[in-house]
């Protein structure tokens, strides 16, 4: 796929790599990581136990020099500020000789005091032309410490509490510390635009230079890489900004520098030591490295190794002696079960300690943002006659059969051009050898309805009917080759039985929505019902170029009369702002529910005034409820390795706490799930669902932030 036009393909390869599985079996079972877990015996175990602490002995190390620095970092800020204020505190010890011996590597610095002292002192760098908020402070503080250690890290906070600004401030210091460049920064395409606008609002003296484009055009960029700036005494080059594309294409030329400092945005989408990308950037001569990623951890404990052997390959260099320990498997038994492994040798304590200085993680819930709440409900919608049918069918591989008695054939609908997904989805079906069942005899043309069935990937088409038959059987107008709308989009689906009700109250309550799905060709369908109804709405996928992206945000944004807006879960997940809207409705789950978090968080984050709610769909007793359960472990090994407070600067669960570990995983993942017994929501239950006067109160701002950790216990 070509960059150029808006899309990074990065995003497509993601998919192929780590969705579409060939069956709901396989997809639910098969972990690759789960047979070598269990295949480890008992002297494997011991073998890998030790090499455990080897580890755990080498970061003690790097963490204990660590916070003897950053220590002694706040301490000299603190007796900077003094000195030049001239007043010079007698009860501040500013000359403290920190033992490194005392400071242990999870031990929080003990003396609040003197952490509120630097808070109110700490200067931000000057060419930073805006407030950092205390935990923003910190966090430019700890990746100070990381560059003057030598070493890297991943800020992992929470999605939109503002990596991209802590970034900013971190490049503004080093070129106040006379550090000039090069500066590299690598992100998706998709966020590009908001990596520009942040500098110019941010820091607005710094000269950034986006290295896109065709070749001709790159060439031409590239003589500017050297070019001097000046900023009263300061001599620097641009920032070098770039996109993972232009990372792979371009390697030869990017490894030529000696850079001093690389960050790599959105860091997630290296999480497969295999790709292009992650060998490129091994490469790279670089000073230090820092990943942004609010998901460090989307669907296994190799993706944060992968992170980690990135960042820091001498460390990091056996992916077995790390991530065996916790599989997904393991996620998807009881509580206790998942407790039993975690505390087993204290294995999740050492895991935990081992990451410790290399990861700085905030939650919402623990910052003063004062965020207004959000609580997400699980609608579990009808399944219909028709839908019903084809799923049936295609469970008993008799699909064939049943069209067979009704006068059409096989063939895609011809109504649309092939969406770039759907050709993702047969391409990946293709390469793998499980091929399950032979291709469809050719057949004569269909006259009123086009079929379309991914017999390769049985998983797919369930996921595809559990949305809209009409994905896998759709009517046409007798004699032309489009869609025919009538009620019947509504009526055949019982997600749109859900949707058509839900829509038409929102609008009149005055709320603005973000609908989400993974497949661009079921927006395709939404879309013709929008404009069955007569909703104004606007779109956001993959296919779409950056101007074509910003319009669509600007007329959601601005225009009053723009409900909805229809983005595709992956292309509109990435570092969009979006708080315009006060509304999410997930229409399919991603397979990846981080994916899904990310979505939600475009418009829960700063800015946000209202309290947010997010509605995920899901059709009863069918693959929509094991992609949720499946998630659901996911979410429970993430919340359990780096959730609830443990990568902050002050630990508060203790992970050796039966109950502690215990409150965290049963923090649930959803306020409420509601049920629509019947073929459309009762009056109670649209009420019910739409209502958010259990939110209002909460909506102002609180002075506590745990008290906001209700509604974001949801996410977990
Ligand atoms: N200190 C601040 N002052 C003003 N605005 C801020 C501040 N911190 C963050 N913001 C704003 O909050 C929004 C979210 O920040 P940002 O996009 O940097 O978050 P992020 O953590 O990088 O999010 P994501 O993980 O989604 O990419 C942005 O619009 C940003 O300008």
């Amino acid at each position: 796929m070509d960059e150029t036009n808006g899309m990074d393909s990065s995003d497509e390869i993601d998919i192929l790599m780590e969705e579409s599985p060939l069956s709901v079996e396989d997809s639910i079972l098969k972990d690759k990581n789960s047979l070598l877990h269990r295949s480890m015996d008992n002297e494997e175990r011991e073998k890998r136990y030790k090499n455990l602490l080897a580890l755990l002995e080498n970061s003690t190390k790097i963490s204990n020099a660590f916070e003897t620095r950053l220590k002694n970092c706040k301490l000299q800020i603190i007796k900077n500020e003094l000195e030049k204020a001239n007043k010079v505190d007698e009860n501040v010890s500013t000359n403290v000789e920190v033992d490194p011996n005392t400071v242990s590597n999870n031990q929080g610095i003990a003396n609040e005091e003197y952490e509120d002292y630097y808070l109110k002192l700490f200067q931000q760098p000057k060419l930073f032309n805006g407030t950092l908020t205390n935990y923003q402070k910190e966090g430019l503080l700890w990746i100070r410490t990381l560059f003057e250690n030598g070493l890297n890290g991943i800020l992992a906070d929470d999605m939109g509490l503002g990596k991209t600004i802590q970034t900013i401030a971190f490049y503004c210091f080093l070129l106040e510390m006379g550090i000039r460049g090069p500066l590299l920064i690598i992100a998706p395409l998709s966020t590009i635009p908001n990596w520009l606008s942040e500098f110019v609002k941010f820091a607005p003296q710094l000269k950034t230079l986006l290295y896109h484009g065709s070749e001709p055009v790159r060439y031409l960029i590239r003589k500017e890489f050297n070019t001097n700036h000046k900023v009263g005494n300061l001599n620097f080059n641009a920032i070098v900004i770039t996109t993972y594309e232009i990372i792979r294409m371009d390697t030869k030329f990017l490894k030529t520098y000696d850079w001093k400092f690389i960050t790599i945005d959105e860091g997630h989408k290296l999480k497969n030591s295999l790709t292009i990308t992650n060998r490129c950037l091994r490469e790279f001569a670089c000073a230090n490295k820092l990943i942004l990623t609010g998901t460090p951890i989307q669907n296994n404990m190799n993706e944060l190794w992968t992170l980690l052997n990135l960042l820091m390959p001498k460390l990091f260099n056996d992916i077995e002696d790390f991530s065996s320990w916790f599989v997904l498997d393991d996620f998807c038994g009881t509580n206790d079960q998942i407790v039993n492994i975690a505390t087993k040798d204290e294995i999740l304590d050492i895991i935990v300690k081992i990451l410790k200085p290399f990861i700085l993680r905030r939650q919402k819930s623990e910052t003063d943002l004062n965020l207004p709440p959000k609580k997400e409900i699980v609608i579990y919608a009808p399944i219909t006659e028709a839908q019903h049918k084809l799923y049936m069918a295609t469970l008993s591989k008799e699909m064939d059969t049943l069209l067979n008695k009704e006068p059409e054939t096989h063939s895609e609908p011809g109504i649309r051009s092939k969406r770039k997904c759907v050709q993702s989805i047969q391409r990946y079906t293709d390469y793998s050898a499980a091929i399950r069942k032979k291709e469809p005899e050719p057949k004569v043309e269909p006259k009123d309805k086009a079929v379309s069935l991914v017999l390769l990937n049985p998983f797919i088409q369930l996921k595809k009917i559990c949305n809209h038959p009409y994905l896998v059987h759709m009517p046409l107008i007798p004699g032309q080759n489009e869609i025919l709308v009538d009620e019947n989009i509504v009526k055949a689906s019982g997600k749109f039985l859900i949707l058509d009700a839900m829509l038409s109250k929102l609008k009149l309550l005055g709320h603005k929505v973000l609908l989400f799905s993974t497949m661009t060709q079921l927006l395709d369908l939404i879309e013709e019902f929008l404009i069955f109804r007569s909703f104004e709405y606007t779109r956001l996928d993959g296919s779409m170029n950056i101007v074509n992206r910003v319009e669509s945000i600007n007329t959601f944004t601005n225009d009053p009369n723009c409900f909805l807006m229809l983005i595709s879960t992956r292309a509109g997940g990435l570092g969009l702002n979006l708080t315009a809207a006060d509304t999410v409705i997930i229409f399919d789950s991603d397979w990846n529910p981080q994916c899904d978090l990310q979505a939600q968080d475009r418009c829960h984050r700063i800015g946000q005034v209202k309290p947010v709610v997010v509605y995920r769909l899901c059709t009863k007793s069918t693959v929509d409820e094991k992609i949720l359960a499946h998630a659901a472990a996911k979410r429970k090994l993430e919340k359990i390795v780096i959730g609830n407070g443990t990568f902050n600067r002050s630990t508060k669960i203790n992970l050796s706490n039966i109950k502690d570990l215990m409150n965290l995983l049963e923090s649930s993942d959803y306020e409420k799930q509601i049920q629509s017994n019947g073929f459309i929501l009762s009056d109670e239950e649209l009420d019910s669902l739409l209502d958010r006067s259990d939110m209002v109160n909460k909506s102002t701002p609180r002075t506590n932030p745990s008290q906001s950790a209700k509604h974001f216990e949801v996410l977990a």
